[in-house]
């Protein structure tokens, strides 16, 4: 991946490609000389798009995440031709269209009111003039005829403006996190309005086909369209919205990581050293367990620091021996149920530590900063077990990086039944975050097991994570959206979605 420095000298209307998510793949970097330059940051999407991205000469529109005017006044042209169009926000739109109905609303509406979503009309109206400007921006960097990558919760109306302002472009969209079961979508005043938006695509995915097929009810509830009834299958046996004159697909495509390059990464020297490093730095405990995640109330950080303060309590799991670390990235630290979360997390760490620690060796370690990929891999390779338990989750790709660094075979995965993930990783000790109980249960036997079931596991989680990568995500959405898989459900039998 090349790093070259900002220009100015992007041709707009020319991709052939183009991405549209609510950030850009791009952080924006002091040089010594006291000016700056964007660096790209190597997301999951973006290695996997990045080869389309150039052969197509595509574009990736996105919001550079900062306020400042003076960024992103103009494309930003990377030396290998790679192009970003951004899209410049206000910081009353951060607050309004970001924080209140993207991260207060509609997040948690679509994570089953984890916390309760607030509704304002401000913050729609937001909402709106924003997906407005973003379609505006796509439909100017699309040669004709294009193919437009919408991206998640944040732009779901873009499809529908998209195709008002160029009916001549192919549209797909995919929502990266869960789309809510009926009942609770139905909450939303604005719920038509998100079911039009979304139905301006030609093929809209989802993580789950459980969410596929919720989608469908509510499109037939609230647009009155004729849709698919049979259930929606996996890359597969896509759903059917007949959209006036035109059919919208409807399909479950998991999202995945790119495994081959992190397992070759984990197995660099640097890195084994690292995770050698770390066990050090820990005091070479018996048992290391790790969390890693944005600090979000979504996550179940909360879930694991409690069942790690009963087994301790139940001594079950012995302080002397064992130390979790939980590595914390902040996430949307304006909005309130986040600054909530964060005081609690910290509070119930400061307690653990204070009943169960001893002076310079805490049982929990915690760490509230992002950590570098390097640092990261390291930490996956050092960790005999990871927890992953959020209450609810689109994905989860957390838990498929730590296998893909598990080529020793060593390790064990704690992982809700309520991430995406957990459909395709039988393999790991499955837990309902939701029953304590069973959450210590599952983080005792993960701890203890023996080296034969260990590999066993590992073997077959590591066989599904490194055959389902990023790019064959990616390449089965984009086959299905140029029509290059047509296996459309057809329009009979009676299904409700749970
Ligand atoms: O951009 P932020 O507000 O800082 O949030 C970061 C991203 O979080 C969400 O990630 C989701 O997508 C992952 C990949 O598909 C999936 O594994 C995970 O379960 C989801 O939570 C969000 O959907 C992104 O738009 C944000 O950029
Ligand atoms: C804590 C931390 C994480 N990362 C990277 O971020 C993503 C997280 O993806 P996931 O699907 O698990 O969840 P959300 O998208 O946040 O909802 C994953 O690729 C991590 O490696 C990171 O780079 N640095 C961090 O400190």
């Amino acid at each position: 991946m090349s790093d070259g420095p900002v220009s100015g000298a992007g041709e707009t209307g020319a991709g052939k490609f183009v991405i549209v998510a609510n950030r850009l793949p791009v952080d924006w970097e002091r040089t010594p000389d006291g000016s700056g330059r964007w660096r790209r940051s190597p997301g999951g999407l973006v290695t996997a798009l990045e080869p389309l991205l150039r052969e197509r000469g595509g574009a990736w529109v996105g919001w550079p995440g900062t306020t400042d005017p003076r960024v992103g006044e103009a494309p930003i042209t990377f030396d290998d031709g790679l192009t970003m169009q951004p899209v410049r926000l206000t910081g009353q739109e951060v607050a309004d269209y970001y924080e209140g109905f993207s991260n207060a609303t509609l997040w948690p509406l679509y994570h089953n009111l984890i916390v309760k979503p607030e509704f304002y009309r401000q913050w729609w109206n937001s909402y709106v003039e924003i997906n407005r400007r973003f379609a505006q921006v796509a439909s100017e960097s699309a040669a004709p005829g294009a193919t437009v990558w919408v991206q998640d919760y944040q732009l779901q109306l873009v499809p529908k403006m998209l195709r008002m302002l160029r009916p001549d472009l192919t549209i797909g969209f995919f929502l990266h996190i869960p789309f809510p079961p009926v009942e609770l979508f139905m909450q939303l005043p604005w719920r038509r309005e998100v079911v039009e938006g979304l139905l301006g695509a030609d093929l809209i995915g989802f993580q789950r086909p459980q969410a596929a097929q919720n989608f469908l009810w509510l499109a037939r509830e609230l647009t009155g369209q004729e849709t698919s009834r049979n259930s929606v299958g996996v890359r597969g046996r896509f759903g059917v919205v007949r959209s006036g004159f035109r059919s919208v697909r409807v399909g479950a495509f998991p999202i995945s990581i790119a495994s081959a390059e992190i397992d070759q990464q984990s197995k660099t020297r640097a890195v084994r050293t690292r995770a050698l490093a770390i066990r050090d730095e820990l005091g070479n405990p018996d048992r290391i367990l790790l969390g890693v995640d944005r600090l979000d109330y979504t996550k179940g950080i909360d879930v694991r620091l409690n069942a790690i303060e009963e087994l301790l309590e139940e001594k079950r799991m012995d302080p002397e021996r064992t130390v979790f670390v939980q590595l914390a990235t902040p996430s949307r630290e304006r909005v309130e149920s986040y600054q909530t979360l964060r005081a609690e997390i910290e509070r119930e760490v400061g307690k653990i530590n204070g009943e169960h620690g001893q002076v310079g060796r805490p049982v929990v370690h915690y760490l509230h900063r992002p950590v570098a990929r390097e640092e990261l891999l390291a930490f996956y390779v050092a960790a005999d077990a990871m927890l992953v338990t959020p209450l609810a989750d689109g994905m989860n790709l957390v838990a498929k990086e730590y296998i893909a660094c598990r080529s020793d075979l060593g390790g064990s995965l704690v992982l809700s039944e309520f991430a995406g993930a957990a459909a395709e990783l039988r393999q790991a000790y499955l837990v309902n975050p939701f029953h304590l109980d069973g959450v210590k249960d599952s983080i005792v036997a993960a701890m203890e097991q023996s080296s034969t079931e260990g590999r066993r596991r590992m073997r077959a989680l590591r066989r599904q994570v490194l055959s389902h990568d990023v790019g064959r995500w990616a390449r089965s959405f984009l086959e299905a959206l140029a029509g290059q898989i047509d296996e459309t459900a057809p329009l009979e039998s009676e299904e409700e979605p749970a």
